[in-house]
């Protein structure tokens, strides 16, 4: 049996895993304490695509992104990865299934080095409760993975500098490396180039073209000038729910959606 007709048997899943596509949410609801956050979303994000979720303040993108990373539990709904159900694992179990994510708040330990921080992720991505680290200089066998990812993400002179000493565009540098660590089909990044000057978000735009390459993206940005340049197809929130998805171009002319831009506009 398939891992996918294993997943298709499970009560109240729906059997047919929908070709070429990598991440998948399926009537998607969050209520917080009646609220809805997220509101029956219904979303395919393409196998090999950059996909950019946008939406005013509060349409609960960040929702969205815990949910389909399992940091979120949903109320209802699904989330597959190439098929299967994900909804009900916790993070480190959709890890190894091919989906890391990044965080809009840094997850770097600033007192290790950059390089000892790619170490400790290549050893555990989310150190289960009760499992300590292993002790860094065991940690060595895993060099070469750290110096690769490393100079891959741009900051392949900079082993040695402890992380706090990173500017805030180095640190996200360093973020994107250590969700490469997990060599991940699927990488979930949030707000990559929030509070970033333009040479910043010319870096990451190169650097998330770069990770792209072989694997799907899936981006929160509020930076429409770095969704234009980057996304494949987007796909745009408000109050909790989609209102539209599709290519940039087609989406960013949809009434609904320039509605929900300016109404942000006049009250923001
Ligand atoms: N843990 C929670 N408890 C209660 N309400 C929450 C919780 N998390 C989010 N919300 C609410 O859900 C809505 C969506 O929030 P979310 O952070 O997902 O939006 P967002 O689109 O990411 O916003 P922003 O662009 O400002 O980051 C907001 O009204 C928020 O106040």
């Amino acid at each position: 049996m398939t891992a996918a007709s294993a997943a298709a048997q499970v009560p109240g899943n729906l059997p047919d895993p929908s070709p070429g596509v990598a991440l998948e949410a399926r009537h998607l609801v969050k209520e917080f304490r009646g609220f809805r956050a997220t509101n029956d979303v219904t979303l395919q994000i393409h196998g090999g695509e950059i996909h950019a979720i946008i939406g005013p303040n509060g349409a609960g993108k960040t929702t969205l992104f815990n949910l389909l990373s399992g940091f979120l539990r949903p109320t209802s709904g699904e989330v597959r990865l190439f098929g299967e159900r994900i909804d009900t694992l916790p993070p480190h179990q959709i890890v190894r299934r091919g989906l890391s994510r990044s965080f809009q708040i840094s997850s770097v330990f600033p007192t290790m080095t950059v390089r000892e921080n790619v170490l400790v992720a290549l050893q555990s991505p989310t150190p289960l409760p009760g499992q300590f680290w292993t002790p860094l200089s065991r940690l060595e066998a895993l060099g070469p993975r750290a110096d690769a990812i490393l100079a891959s993400v741009g900051l392949g002179d900079a082993p040695n500098r402890p992380a706090a000493d990173l500017s805030h565009g180095e640190k996200r540098q360093l973020e994107i490396g250590i969700s490469l660590t997990q060599d991940p089909r699927v990488l979930l990044l949030d707000e990559p180039t929030s509070g970033m000057g333009s040479e910043g978000i010319a870096r990451v735009i190169a650097l998330v073209r770069q990770v792209a390459r072989g694997r799907t993206v899936v981006l929160v940005e509020h930076n429409m000038s770095v969704v234009a340049q980057l996304a494949d197809r987007i796909t745009v929130l408000q109050y909790g729910g989609v209102i539209a998805s599709g290519r940039y171009d087609d989406v960013r002319r949809d009434p609904r959606v320039i509605e929900a831009y300016l109404g942000e506009e006049a009250h923001g």
